[in-house]
């Protein structure tokens, strides 16, 4: 640039040299430029080169897996999820449409497979459950945000992912999820939510904060025996820290794929921060749980892996291990609860004939204002429709978790390599017309046979399937079921308009509108 203003300074100031030494100066200038054109030529071949090998030496990874759109080099399909304005939902639902069953998009130079068929899907993650258990642990951000790579339960793997994994559900289990012992603790919460809503005395209000700490505390009665008050500052610090967390796509980060833009980039920083707040809160919970420590009087979570822990079937729960295994149930279970109870209330305004079907089935159960048990549930039928089809139309993991594979497998056909990340299309199966007819159709009756009893409900993949499906899918539909059908036992739920684009990040979530809850 420099050498052009230069020539350009020359020719301005020449009028008055001879004809000769114009000549030679314009010589030179085509000379320059011509380097100059060489040199850029040069560097785009040698660009182009570069990309031609890269792309001939990844070409043999790429035999035998599923179809897909054709993968630039360095890049793969990235670009064209992340597009500005690209549609992400949109894309993979083209995608199916042209590819099937399976396909491929190269994310980088990682194979992201994305199942789209139900049969397919139970093949994988039930039947090869034995390769296709693991989480992929080539992800840097992932790496980054863990104090130590595979701890906890949600990204563990092997044998230490087993045994945290088969601790927590017992423990869960021993602390009454699922029966009579919890749902004490869950209409504690269900009594905050309605004074909440009573106290609005039918003015809009937005709920998905009062709702995510109310399932919040659900979870923390299990863990550490005890809630929180609604307004402890330090409470909200950690679902304000959550909800940014579960707020950013991490997996698609470019740092995951581009080693060159960790050293420019600070993507993970958020993450890391919430993680950090977290931690350091679960930190002095636990510390405090050791101090009081009495074997003979288990009071919560933390205390059964305390016990747990100085037995032969409890080794991997070392500090960190039990801080992160507390970190990744309190994480994974109320942001994802509140988020489809807050979608649950957005489909009752939307369909006021569905709420009617819905709060006459409570009446006619509940009678007298009674509250509501767990037990109810196999009687308030079409009420329980209502929740799993709030489940199909809007899952909070619109493409699950993605799986690793622990060593390389056939599945249809193709070749699922081991360094592939495999996801499952959930919202391509929920919206399937061969399961679901007119899927885009909110219609809970789809969950019900000719005698009203559910049916069905292995077609429901919101909490995923396998040896790594949901681990608090009992305690997540016991609170859906409770919070519900005690909305709308007292209130009818109310709203000009709604809107229903969801609002995808880490996970799927709506976007934050008000309602108004109309005294019955
Ligand atoms: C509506 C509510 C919920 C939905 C839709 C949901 C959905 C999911 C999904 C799709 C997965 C990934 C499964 C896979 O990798 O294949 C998952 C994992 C998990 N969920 Fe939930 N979840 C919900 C509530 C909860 C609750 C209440 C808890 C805690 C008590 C919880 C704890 C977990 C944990 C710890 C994992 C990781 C399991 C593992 O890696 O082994 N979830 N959930």
């Amino acid at each position: 640039m420099a050498t052009f203003i230069g020539i350009l300074e020359l020719n301005r100031g020449s009028s008055s040299l001879r004809p000769s030494r114009s000549i030679e100066i314009c010589v030179t200038s085509v000379n320059m430029l011509s380097t100059l054109l060489d040199n850029s030529t040069t560097v785009l071949i040698f660009v182009a080169t570069i990309l031609l090998v890269w792309y001939v030496i990844t070409l043999p990874s790429m035999r035998g897996l599923p179809p897909g759109p054709f993968p630039l080099s360095l890049f793969g399909n990235f670009l064209m999820l992340r597009m500005p304005g690209a549609d992400f939902i949109g894309i993979l639902k083209d995608l199916k449409e042209k590819y099937g069953k399976i396909f491929t998009l190269k994310i980088g130079s990682k194979p992201f497979i994305y199942i789209n068929d139900l049969k397919l899907l139970q093949e994988a993650f039930v039947k090869r459950g034995d390769v296709l258990s693991s989480r992929p642990h080539n992800f840097y951000v992932l790496k980054k945000i863990e104090e130590k790579a595979g701890v906890g339960v949600s990204l563990s793997n092997g044998q230490p992912w087993k045994e945290l994994r088969r601790v927590s559900l017992t423990a869960m289990r021993d602390l009454g999820v699922g029966k009579k012992s919890l749902e004490e603790k869950v209409l504690e919460e269900v009594h905050v939510v309605l004074d909440i809503i009573g106290q609005q005395r039918g003015k809009p209000v937005a709920m998905k904060p009062w709702l995510v700490k109310a399932t919040s505390n659900v979870i923390s009665s299990v863990m550490f025996g005890s809630r929180f008050d609604f307004n402890d500052p330090r409470f909200n610090l950690l679902l304000k820290r959550l909800g940014e967390a579960t707020s950013v796509n991490f997996l698609f980060m470019p740092a995951n794929f581009f080693p060159l833009l960790r050293y420019f980039t600070k993507s993970e920083a958020k993450i890391i921060k919430t993680l950090a707040t977290t931690s350091a809160y679960i930190k002095e919970l636990v510390a405090d749980h050791e101090e009081t420590f009495d074997p003979d009087n288990i009071r919560d979570f933390v205390d059964l892996v305390l016990k747990m822990r100085n037995s032969p079937t409890g080794r991997h729960f070392n500090d960190l291990n039990m801080r992160r295994a507390i970190v990744d149930i309190f994480s994974a279970g109320s942001e994802t609860t509140a988020t489809t109870l807050q979608w649950l209330l957005y489909f009752m305004a939307t369909n006021p004939a569905v709420q009617h079907r819905c709060q006459a089935e409570i009446d006619e159960i509940l009678g007298d204002g009674r509250s509501v048990t767990h037990a109810d549930k196999e009687k308030l039928r079409f009420t329980e429709a209502t929740i799993l089809e709030t489940l199909r139309y809007r899952p909070v993991a619109p493409f699950g978790i993605p799986h690793g594979v622990d060593r390389s497998f056939e599945l249809a056909g193709y070749t699922i390599p081991r360094d592939a990340v495999v996801f499952s299309n959930i919202t391509a199966i929920h919206n399937d017309p061969n399961i679901f007819p007119n899927p885009e159709i909110f219609d809970p009756s789809r969950w019900l046979d000719k005698n009203g009893d559910i049916t069905g409900r292995d077609r429901l993949l919101s909490f995923s399937l396998g040896p790594r499906s949901c681990l608090g899918e009992i305690l997540a539909k016991m609170e859906l079921f409770m919070f519900f059908t005690s909305i709308l036992q007292f209130y009818t739920v109310q709203a000009q308009s709604v809107d229903l684009t969801p609002v995808l990040g880490f996970v799927s979530k709506g976007k934050d509108q008000a309602v108004v809850f109309k005294k019955r």
